[in-house]
């Protein structure tokens, strides 16, 4: 990760959105590789001869929003961090700045560096000279020892910073931040995608020790809206954004019903200021979420495998739309698509040794009256309701289906090869793969999906979900991942923009 440090006096900030806009602009011009970008907000009077503090006020807060909402308009991958652990004293401390790993810092002008970061290669930017001498301070700021705030935290993003950044200011002592458990979201939007507890967590505390590590921060999972906030007598203020005022409100009943004391309420709007056209209220974990369909996850996998064909497995529970992403990938240039269902299908087909196989296994009744061939629905009938007889099943198909697939790939050495396997993490072919894409939908999309496909009943369609992997197990895994929950030119979409990538790194 490359981390930088923007070192700059707040009245810049405060001219106005635009001149924030190119402020954060200069930086990447001049650190195209920038992850993270740190801001130190410095009190114009505060140089080397006089040391004055920024201070917490609802102007400054208006800094923050300013900051977070230009940046995200600039690039929606860079992560800033506006420092606060300076706010309201004087002196900075050298261990808290020598902790944030930076590479660089970026300046308004030559001087006044605080100690810690002088040995740190610093370029000055050459920002315009603020307009205003003065800064404003705005409505009076008032400080609580025990602050509370509550949320789910996915994709840590420029809203969540601002809540977190109004409830740091506010607090003095520690601030207990409720964290959505997974099971109050499964009826988010693409919820599979949703980060685990841990991991939101993590993020949560890096985030706001980085900014400032001078108070106590008790992160909590919750598994109701309330959690402790309805609970911790001590609590003495919340913070809210003001789309989730009734939220706070609701939270001050229940104490009250508890007999506990009402809590102080603060909000913020999640509106832009000075009028931009990026609006904080559209940065939504969803919107990340949405963002990560058809990308690169992670690094492929092809320290030990020949470069051509370029092997990528396309997997997904039953009714994920796998198929159709593979027919519709088999449209672009120079690749090969295989059906590994079809292919097994083939396997056995009447005479094949595999066909034998099977009849010595499941016996007679499960051929069709009349052509003799495997009925599939009736093997499909035992194996769905069996593990043991599921697991032979496999034990038996999938040797084959491997192997007709490598030799098949081998001998056409197409550019890409496509292998649409259903239960390709379950075989264990991922070593053998470049890539993992993997597409799903919600169980119940699946169920109706299946239903209306094959003619199943509900619980046929669950039970052979239920014997796949779930969706997060092979999300863990993808390298790339797609939703087919919505119209086909979605799909497309998504299937393109992974392809265009996919171009590029080939
Ligand atoms: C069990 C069989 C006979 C049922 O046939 P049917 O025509 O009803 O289903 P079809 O072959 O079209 O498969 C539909 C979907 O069921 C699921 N499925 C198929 N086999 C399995 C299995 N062994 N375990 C779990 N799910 C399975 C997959 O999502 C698959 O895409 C058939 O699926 C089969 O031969 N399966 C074994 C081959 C296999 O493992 N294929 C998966 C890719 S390698
Ligand atoms: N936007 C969409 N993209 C892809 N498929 C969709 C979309 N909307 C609806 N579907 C439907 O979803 C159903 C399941 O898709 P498909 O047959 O491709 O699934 P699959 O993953 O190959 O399933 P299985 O493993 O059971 O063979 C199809 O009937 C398809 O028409």
């Amino acid at each position: 990760m490359t981390a930088g440090l923007l070192h700059i006096d707040s009245r810049l900030v405060s001219q106005s959105a635009s001149a924030t806009f190119s402020i954060v602009t200069k930086c990447l011009e001049h650190r195209p590789s920038l992850d993270r970008l740190y801001v130190l907000l410095r009190h114009p009077q505060n140089n080397t001869s006089k040391d004055v503090a920024v201070s917490a006020s609802s102007s400054f807060f208006e800094q923050l929003t300013t900051l977070y909402n230009q940046a995200f308009r600039i690039s929606s991958t860079l992560d800033l961090r506006v420092l606060l652990a300076n706010v309201n004293h004087t002196s900075i401390s050298d261990q808290w700045l020598s902790s944030l790993d930076l590479q660089v810092v970026l300046q308004d002008t030559p001087h006044s560096l605080p100690a810690v970061l002088q040995s740190l290669p610093a370029v000055n930017l050459h920002f315009a000279s603020p307009h205003t001498l003065e800064t404003t301070h705005g409505a009076k700021w008032t400080v609580y020892k025990k602050v509370v705030i509550g949320g789910t935290f996915d994709h840590l993003h420029a809203g969540h910073k601002l809540l977190l950044s109004n409830a740091i200011l506010r607090c003095s002592q520690c601030l207990t931040i409720g964290v959505t458990r997974q099971e109050m979201l499964e009826k988010k939007r693409l919820a599979d995608l949703i980060q685990p507890l841990a991991v939101r967590q993590e993020r949560l505390r890096g985030f706001c020790q980085e900014v400032n590590p001078f108070i106590d921060y008790n992160i909590v999972p919750i598994s109701d809206p309330f959690g402790p906030s309805t609970v911790d007598a001590d609590l003495v203020a919340i913070v809210a954004s003001e789309e989730t005022l009734d939220g706070a409100r609701a939270v001050n009943v229940e104490r009250a019903r508890k007999g506990l004391k009402e809590l102080a309420v603060h909000t913020f709007p999640l509106n832009d200021v000075e009028g931009s056209t990026a609006d904080l209220r559209t940065i939504s974990s969803s919107y990340a979420r949405q963002q990560m369909l058809g990308r690169l996850l992670k690094a492929p996998n092809d320290k030990v495998l020949p470069r051509r064909p370029y092997l990528i497995g396309i997997t997904g529970g039953s009714g994920s739309g796998k198929t159709s992403i593979s027919k519709y990938l088999a449209t672009k240039p120079d690749v090969m698509v295989i059906d590994c269902d079809k292919v097994a299908h083939e396997a056995y087909k009447k005479g094949t040794a595999l066909y034998h196989r099977l009849v010595q296994e499941y016996g007679q009744s499960v051929l069709h009256a009349e052509t003799g061939e495997i009925a599939r629905r009736e093997i499909g009938r035992i194996v769905f309701g069996n593990e043991e007889a599921r697991k032979k099943l496999n034990s038996l198909i999938w040797p084959a289906v491997r192997d007709y697939c490598l030799a098949n790939v081998k001998e056409s050495n197409p550019k890409v090869a496509f292998l649409d396997a259903a239960l390709l993490l379950e075989a264990g072919w991922a070593d053998a793969l470049h890539e993992i894409w993997v597409t799903f939908v919600p169980e119940e999309e699946a169920v109706k999906r299946i239903t209306e496909r094959d003619s199943v009943t509900k619980e046929e369609a669950l039970r052979r979900l239920h014997t796949q992997l779930s969706n997060r197990q092979r999300i863990d895994q993808a390298h790339v991942i797609f939703s087919t929950l919505w119209d086909y030119s979605v799909t497309h979409a998504q299937v393109d923009r992974a392809w265009q990538e996919l171009t590029q790194r080939l």
